[in-house]
C-alpha cells in the first residue's frame, strides 16, 4: 500500500473486544518478534484514548521532523521497530476525551504525515471494543488482516462475535485468536497450570471457527518488561511468553500466506488539472497481480480510469457514477429502488475527490457536493460493464 509517505506491504490490526486483555503488550512483542525475523516492522498506536506504546517501548520523545518540512515526521525508532503514538504527542497520564471526528483526523495524520518508509508489516494497536473508532480505522486504512486477542476471563463469545462482525463488514479477514494470560508455570513443581482450564481459548476458537494462534502465559516478566520500556521479547527472549509470542508470529505469517491475503494500496487525491486525456494509468501499480484494484486515475475531467487485478482497464463516466451512486440518499434502502432522478444529474458533473475506503471500495466526492457514495469494487466493475444509458 502507498501511505502518504512510504510504502507498507501489509497492515495487520491487533484487536480485542474488551480492554485490558494485553492487546498493546502483544502488539509490541509481536512487532519485535517479526522484526527479529528480519522484517521491517512499524506499530501505529491507534488506541488514541489510551495510548501505551511510548511507555512500553521506553521512548516518549516527540517524533522528529522530516528534514526541514513542517508537515511530516519520522516515526520513533525503538528496539528495532518504528512507531507513533499519541503518547509521543501528549502527556500519557492525561486521558484524552476526544470526539470521533478527532480520532478520524489523528489517524489520517498518522497515515499521511508520518514518513513510515518501506515496511513489511505495520501493526495497528486498535482501540478496544467494537465502536465507531474500529469502523473508522477499518475504512481509512487498507488492513490486510486482523488478529483478535482475548483472555480466559474475557472469553465473552458475544463481545468477540460483535468484534468479528465489524471486521466482516469491513471485509477484513481475521487470521485467528491469541489467548493471553492463559496459563502459568507453578513455582514449586514447574507444572503448567491453566487459569481456567486449557479448553477455554480452544473452545472459543472452535465456536468462532478461527485458528487459535497461541496461548500466552501470564508471567511477571511480561508486566515488568512492559513497565520498564524494554519489551519481554528483548528483555526475556527465552521466557515462556516470548516463546509463545514467537509461535503466534509464525502462525500469523503462515495464516496470512495461506489465506492469500494481499496488501491493498491506498490513494487519496483531490481534483487536479490536466492538459490531455490520460488513458494510461500512472505508474503506481503494485507488483502483486492479485490486488483487486491496481490503479485509479483521472482520465479526463469527466472520466475516471480503473485498472483491475487482471490488467483489464475500465473508463467510467463521472456522470454515470453519480447517477449510480449506491448511498442511502440515492437508493431506497428497503425497496432497493433508485430515488435519485437520473436526468437531474448535471451533464458537467465532475469529481472533486477520490479515495480508497478500506480494502473494498472507492469513496467519491462529486462537484454537486454529494459525498456519501461508497462504490464497492465488485459493483464498480459490474457498473463499468453496464450499457452507458445508466
Ligand atoms: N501475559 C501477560 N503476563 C503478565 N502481565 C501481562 C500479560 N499481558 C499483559 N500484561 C499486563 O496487563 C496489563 C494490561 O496490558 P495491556 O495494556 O497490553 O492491555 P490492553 O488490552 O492493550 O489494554 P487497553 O484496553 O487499556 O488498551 C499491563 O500491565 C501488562 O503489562
Amino acid at each position: 500500500m502507498n501511505m502518504g509517505i512510504g510504502a507498507v506491504r501489509h497492515i495487520i490490526a491487533v484487536h480485542s473486544a474488551k480492554g485490558g486483555v494485553g492487546k498493546s503488550t502483544l502488539t509490541v512483542n509481536l512487532a519485535i518478534a517479526l522484526s527479529q525475523k528480519g522484517f521491517r516492522v512499524g506499530v501505529m498506536d491507534t488506541d488514541i484514548h489510551g495510548p501505551s506504546m511510548a511507555l512500553m517501548l521506553g521512548d516518549s520523545s516527540r517524533p522528529p521532523l522530516v528534514d526541514d518540512r513542517k508537515d511530516a515526521v519520522e516515526p520513533i525508532q525503538a528496539h528495532g521497530i518504528s512507531f507513533v503514538s499519541m503518547g509521543n504527542l501528549t502527556d500519557e497520564r492525561v486521558p484524552l476525551i476526544w470526539r470521533g471526528a478527532m480520532v478520524h483526523g489523528m489517524i489520517q495524520k498518522f497515515t499521511n504525515h508520518v514518513h513510515w518508509g518501506e515496511l513489511d508489516y505495520l501493526l495497528l494497536d486498535m482501540p478496544p471494543g467494537t465502536g465507531d473508532a474500529v469502523l473508522t480505522i477499518g475504512q481509512l486504512l487498507p488492513i490486510s488482516a486482523a488478529v483478535v486477542v482475548t483472555t480466559p476471563q474475557g472469553l465473552s463469545l458475544t463481545d468477540t462475535r460483535r468484534g468479528l462482525h465489524a471486521f466482516k463488514q469491513l471485509e477484513i479477514p481475521v487470521l485467528g485468536l491469541v489467548e493471553n494470560m492463559s496459563w502459568f508455570v507453578c513455582d514449586g513443581c514447574d507444572d503448567l497450570r491453566y487459569l481456567f482450564g486449557d479448553a477455554g481459548g480452544k473452545a472459543l476458537a472452535k465456536e468462532l471457527d478461527l485458528p487459535l494462534l497461541a496461548q500466552v502465559p501470564i508471567e511477571g516478566t511480561v508486566c515488568e518488561a512492559g513497565d520498564d520500556g524494554t519489551p519481554m521479547m528483548i528483555a526475556f527472549p527465552e521466557s515462556h511468553s516470548a516463546v509463545a509470542v514467537r509461535q503466534a508470529a509464525d502462525r500469523i505469517l503462515a495464516e496470512l500466506e495461506q489465506s492469500g491475503q494481499i496488501a491493498v494500496f491506498r490513494f487519496d487525491w483531490r481534483e487536479m488539472g490536466f492538459n490531455e486525456r490520460e488513458t494510461e494509468p500512472p505508474k503506481i501499480v503494485p507488483a502483486d497481480e492479485r490486488v483487486l484494484v491496481q490503479a485509479v486515475w483521472q482520465v479526463s475531467s469527466d472520466e475516471l480510469g480503473v485498472q483491475w487485478h487482471d490488467g483489464v482497464r475500465d473508463i467510467l463516466s463521472v456522470r454515470k457514477l453519480r447517477q449510480n451512486c449506491p448511498c442511502a440518499v440515492c437508493v431506497d434502502e428497503i425497496t432497493g429502488e433508485r430515488t435519485l432522478q437520473q436526468d437531474r444529474v448535471p451533464a458537467d458533473i465532475r469529481l472533486k475527490q477520490v479515495s480508497s475506503v478500506g480494502r473494498y471500495a472507492l469513496g467519491l466526492v462529486f462537484s454537486d457536493g454529494h459525498d456519501s457514495g461508497i462504490f464497492r469494487y465488485d459493483r464498480l466493475r459490474e457498473l463499468a460493464r453496464k450499457p452507458s444509458s445508466v
